[in-house]
């Protein structure tokens, strides 16, 4: 699945498998895609960029038979240009790297590239939005932390909701992705800002009804 398959317009849901049951992932994944959500988001920690520590290429590439849905990662790690190669060979189809790691930006972004796969940027709220700008016609989408990366269950930062009306301004075209805290309410706030990307690992995977309700509740 490419991401040119999706319109900004759209409306997609990119369930986190961070608040997934780590022991049962094959039938997470398919199961959120049977749900309606287009996108799985892979979220990638060294213990060294963020002070925590996930999974790697290796889960990915497992789960890559489970799931048709266009696998998206998100690289909360020191060094990206290191592993883009074996992203790619995990199936990814999206990579997702964060603009305070320690690479050339350009660069990584030729390297996704130069793999078939689409390129995102990312940033910590506390960096600033426009370290991003000279980006946005770079890459096919930006994805705004509304949280601290490294953990999941976190409260959504309100004050970053501007950041999606400055990128929406600087690129129409760009898939705007939004991740930390989304939920039933915060969704409607990130959409109506000019996101159409909607991570969500608690909301999602923790939903007391079922996957269905929440990919319902984060797309309506
Ligand atoms: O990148 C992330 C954390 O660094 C996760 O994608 C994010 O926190 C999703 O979890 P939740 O929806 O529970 O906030
Ligand atoms: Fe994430």
């Amino acid at each position: 699945m490419k991401i040119s398959a999706f319109k900004p317009q759209e409306i997609i849901v990119s369930p986190s498998i961070l608040a997934a049951d780590f022991a049962n992932l094959a039938p997470e994944v398919s199961g959120a895609h049977e749900a309606g959500a287009q996108f799985i988001h892979l979220d990638v920690m060294d213990g060294h960029f963020v002070p925590n520590i996930s999974f790697g290429p290796g889960v990915i590439g497992k789960l890559r038979a489970h799931s048709e849905a266009l696998f998206d990662a998100h690289l909360m790690i020191s060094h990206p240009q290191k592993y883009i190669e074996e992203f790619a060979q995990a199936g990814c189809d999206h990579v997702t790297f964060h603009i305070e790691s320690d690479c050339d930006t350009q660069e990584v972004i030729d390297q996704i590239h130069s793999y078939g796969m689409s390129a995102g940027l990312t940033l910590k709220p506390g960096t600033d939005i426009e370290t991003l700008l000279p980006f946005v016609d770079k890459i096919e989408m930006v994805l705004i932390m509304t949280v601290e990366p490294g953990f999941g269950g976190q409260s959504f930062m309100h004050d970053m909701v501007e950041r999606i009306t400055i990128i929406r301004e600087a690129n129409p075209k760009l898939h705007i992705q939004v991740d930390g805290g989304v939920n039933k309410e915060t969704s409607k706030i990130v959409r109506d800002a000019g996101a159409n990307v909607l991570v969500a690992g608690t909301a999602f995977f923790r939903h007391p009804r079922g996957m269905k309700s929440a990919q319902l509740e984060l797309s309506q």
